[in-house]
């Protein structure tokens, strides 16, 4: 079965959040359910620079502005095809923002493009090739669906996930005509969205099936508390709406292997985290010494809950813990934790920015990882942290939910436990549970039995390959 894919980041070769993750590790999991995937993205610099065998395979003259051409290449386990418009995607540094951190001007333009040449893609514009199932992930590509929708051509069965509903691609009715759909399509059963056209809201109106990444996401998405506005159609379609939980790269997080860690261990030899936790406290300007070492990797923004842990803080230092923050995003946010490591020197430590071999050096050597976020569809930093033997410490909303057991007095007894959850989500409960993890870690017995749960589950992208496989021969059926 041929699967094309489209989205807008792809690990190793572009990635600013977990989207990539999925997107990169999916393909090779599904090889071994004979299901072959095609990846389309943007043709960004580390695109275009991560391959010197690209080969031109179409060509789009004048397409949305400028010349564009339609490149493959085989990176590693992964088939791409690279849009490659220089007028769109030639851009430095995040694929989304410019320099200043404000959304390229041109971004619905940019996707359209990306959503558009993949539909032309599911029409044979790619001799030799033919989908017979494509998959958009999120807004970006979701387009793609309404391209292929309002064509006079065959098309394959769809899916879309949606890993954020927070990210919706919403703009003004004006810019209609620069996107190439006809005028109709600004309609309720179109791409119109409160007045406005609504990349996300298109796609899941025309996609065959919907998933999202956890099944408590799926539910959560259908009520008004969560659904941002889009409850109304997702409830309607609750028919064709799923829910998988995401994998991580096992290959890529592996504690016995990982190459960004300074000392290598297993379940069998946590002692030797010792001498990833000591780098940390160096790269972070900790204290050394005995004290539980909380971590967070991540985005800086609301969704993620930050500045509930702002406010805990004082908390969590005020008992004897560290905390060592690796994020961007927001500048405010940014400035509260550089005061904060500034009040509490040896305490709190923060780098900012994006940091891929640092963030496996955090799971390697804290002892717990904090999720605290508002809203999440699934999350992979608490997956990392069950498998690098880092206490996951997170709200019990959306993924985070469906992923990590807490230890309460049952899940003690039954030794199911995994980490600690806390609702509502609010600082007096993440306080709380800062101190339920705390004193878990002193009594070593149940602390280092939770590790080994954690690093012994089965979280390889081989069993949500299945679930993926399955829902693509029921489309097909
Ligand atoms: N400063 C930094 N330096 C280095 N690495 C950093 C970093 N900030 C974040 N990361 C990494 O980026 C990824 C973030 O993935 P998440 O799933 O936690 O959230 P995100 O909101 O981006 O993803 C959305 O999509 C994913 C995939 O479906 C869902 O799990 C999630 O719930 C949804 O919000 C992780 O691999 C993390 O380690």
């Amino acid at each position: 079965m041929k699967v094309l894919a489209v989205a807008s980041e792809i690990h190793p070769l572009i990635k600013t959040g977990g989207l990539a993750d999925v997107v990169g590790a999916l393909p090779a999991a599904l090889k071994g359910h004979d299901v072959a995937v095609t990846t389309v993205i943007p043709g960004y610099p580390a695109v275009m620079a991560a391959s010197d065998s690209w080969q031109t395979v179409a060509k789009l003259p004048g397409f949305f502005g400028g010349r564009t051409a339609i490149k493959r290449a085989s990176i590693g386990e992964l088939d791409l095809l690279a849009v490659d418009a220089p007028h769109l995607f030639d851009r430095p540094g995040n694929p989304y923002v410019d320099a200043d951190g404000r959304d390229w001007l041109d971004n619905p333009q940019r996707y359209c493009a990306l959503s558009s040449a993949a539909a032309e893609i599911c029409h044979g514009l790619v001799k030799a090739y033919r989908p017979d199932i494509v998959h958009v992930h999120d807004w970006q590509a979701a387009m793609t669906l309404a391209y292929l929708n309002y064509a006079e051509a065959v098309r394959p069965k769809s899916v879309i996930t949606v890993h954020n509903l927070a990210f919706q691609g919403q703009y003004p009715r004006s810019i209609l005509g620069s996107l190439g759909l006809p005028q109709r399509a600004f309609a309720l059963d179109g791409v119109e969205y409160y007045g406005m056209i609504g990349f996300l809201k298109a796609g899941l109106h025309f996609a065959d099936r919907i998933t999202t990444v956890s099944p408590r996401y799926a539910a959560e998405i259908k009520t008004a508390e969560a659904g941002m506005g889009l409850e109304g159609l997702l409830a309607g379609r609750a028919d064709v709406l799923s829910g998988i939980v995401n994998g991580i790269d096992e290959r890529v997080w592996n504690p016995q292997t990982d190459p960004n860690l300074v000392v290598n261990y297993d379940a069998k030899s946590l002692a030797r985290r010792a001498g990833n936790r000591k780098a940390l406290e160096e790269r972070f300007g900790l204290d050394h010494d005995n004290s539980p070492l909380f971590c967070l990797v991540s985005r800086m923004t609301w969704q993620k809950g930050i500045d509930i842990l702002a406010e805990a803080l004082p908390h969590l230092v005020s008992s004897g813990a560290r905390l060592a923050l690796l994020g961007s995003g927001d500048r405010e946010l940014e400035g509260i934790f550089r005061q904060a490591s500034l009040q509490h020197r040896g305490r709190v430590g923060a780098v900012f920015g994006f940091d891929e071999a640092l963030s496996h050096l955090m799971f390697g050597g804290s002892d717990m990882t904090l999720v605290p976020s508002r809203f999440e569809p699934c999350g992979l930093t608490q997956l990392y942290g069950l498998r690098y033997g880092c206490i996951p410490v997170v709200a019990r909303v959306g993924g985070l939910s469906d992923t990590i057991v807490d230890a309460n007095d049952a899940a003690l007894t039954l030794k199911a436990a995994t980490g600690v959850q806390f609702q509502p989500i609010t600082p007096d409960m993440l306080r709380d549970a800062i101190s339920r993890a705390i004193a878990l870690y002193n009594d070593k017995p149940v602390w280092q039995a939770m590790q080994r749960r954690g690093m012994g589950l089965d979280q390889s992208w081989d069993l949500r390959a299945a679930s993926y496989a399955k829902l693509y021969r029921e489309l097909l059926a």
